[in-house]
């Protein structure tokens, strides 16, 4: 039988392909925006200005200092530079940093958003801007910070470093995973997760040894998408409640904290989301979603233990006490000595816990 569900589409338009980018121009023209500013990070000013290029008489200028976590003093900065500039619409070249500024600058200014994403962190399809402030990162969930415009080109993701492919990857299937077990679950967004699921697990491997594979980056890339429209349209649990406070609390960084923790999270919840156990298994090819869900992590060679990420032993009590302060919903309840078991193996880099029953996990 269909469980009762709600379902809600977020209205965006999304071009997928190669060489996409040259669409760019027509696309700003096509939201009814005449002057452009280009955000980058520093480290992808020069993509920033071959993009420049392609805009013409539709750029209004460039800011490339977008940073890690939207902090609100950076944002500011871009806030003047927009005003200055007589810009009407952002285009954000890049992953979730880069995405985050558009954000944040649209929540402010009600400018018009395209996004190019470079990685898969997948915050273009969200209407979510996680900000920080003073040390503290807090998220809000508006329309006003969802992209109108969203242009896939998977050339562009062909120089994402391996390891950041990698990592970038399972942060993206991290969204699919969570929302097969979310509260608020659909039917449509389910297949969506599965899929993202299967095609990214599937890509991984391929890429950090080929890099440059352009079948394998079109599936990670198309994966990614499905992955962010699942982070969009429904909630979040313990996975991603646990690394927000690992990240906040020991400076880790996302993607990397993402890829360690996701096959313990998956773990902890097992015994109380059967069904979406056996899809993830299903979409991973393997017997158990946690066990494959760390084999694939182990395959893909990048850091297996928050250890290695540069969290101190100490933070494996403080992360527990942290992670049961503010009660949020999740398959399982969240206990104390559960999630400091869960961080402890996560610290380690140990293969996640074997699935308990329910009644053992209780
Ligand atoms: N609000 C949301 O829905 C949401 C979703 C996911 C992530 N996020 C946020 O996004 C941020 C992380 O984003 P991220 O993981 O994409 O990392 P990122 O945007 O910080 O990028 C990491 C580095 O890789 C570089 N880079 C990106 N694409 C590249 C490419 N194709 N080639 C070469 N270099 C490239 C960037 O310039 C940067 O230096 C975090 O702040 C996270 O909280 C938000
Ligand atoms: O930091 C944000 O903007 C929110 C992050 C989020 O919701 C997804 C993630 O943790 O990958």
């Amino acid at each position: 039988m269909i469980e009762t569900f709600a379902y809600e589409a977020l209205p965006s338009r999304v071009r997928f392909g190669r060489g996409t980018i040259k669409e760019v121009a027509a696309e700003v023209d096509r939201l009814g925006a005449r002057r452009a500013l280009v955000l980058t990070t520093p480290q992808q000013a020069a993509a920033g200005e071959r993009l420049g290029a392609l805009l013409g008489s539709a750029l209004a200028g460039y800011f490339n200092d977008a940073t890690m976590h939207t902090p609100v003093e950076v944002t500011e900065r871009a806030l003047d530079t927009l005003r200055e500039t007589g810009a009407d619409c952002v285009v954000a070249l890049g992953g979730g940093s880069t995405t985050g500024l558009g954000k944040a600058l649209a929540l402010r200014s009600g400018v018009s958003q395209v996004v190019i994403p470079t990685t898969y962190a997948g915050s273009e399809m969200t209407p979510i801007l996680g900000q920080t402030e003073g040390g503290r990162k807090t998220t809000i969930r508006s329309l006003d910070v969802l992209p109108e415009t969203v242009i896939y080109d998977v050339d562009l993701t062909l120089s994402l470093p391996p390891m950041l492919s990698a990592t970038s990857g399972v942060n993206a299937m991290a969204h699919a995973v969570e929302a097969l077990y979310a509260r608020d679950r659909n039917p449509i967004i389910s297949l969506m997760a599965q899929d993202g699921i299967r095609t990214l697990s599937s890509a991984l491997p391929i890429l950090v040894h080929e890099p440059a594979n352009i079948e394998a980056r079109s599936h990670a890339l198309y994966g990614a998408w499905l992955c962010g429209c699942c982070l969009g349209a429904v909630g979040m649990a313990l996975h991603h409640k646990l690394c927000h406070t690992l990240g906040g609390s020991f400076d880790l960084p996302h993607a990397e904290t993402h890829t360690v923790v996701l096959p313990h999270a998956v773990a902890y919840n097992a015994p109380a989301a059967p069904e979406a156990m056996a899809a993830i298994s299903r979409a991973l090819g393997a017997p158990d979603a946690a066990q494959g869900l760390y084999d694939l992590v182990r395959a893909l060679g990048v850091p297996l233990s928050l250890a290695k990420l540069g969290m101190p032993e100490s933070g494996i009590d403080k992360a527990a006490d942290i992670a049961v302060e503010n009660p949020y919903w999740n398959p399982r309840p969240v206990t104390r000595g559960g999630i400091r078991d869960l961080v402890a193996r996560a610290f380690a880099g140990e293969r996640p816990r074997a699935a308990a029953t329910e009644d053992e996990a209780a």
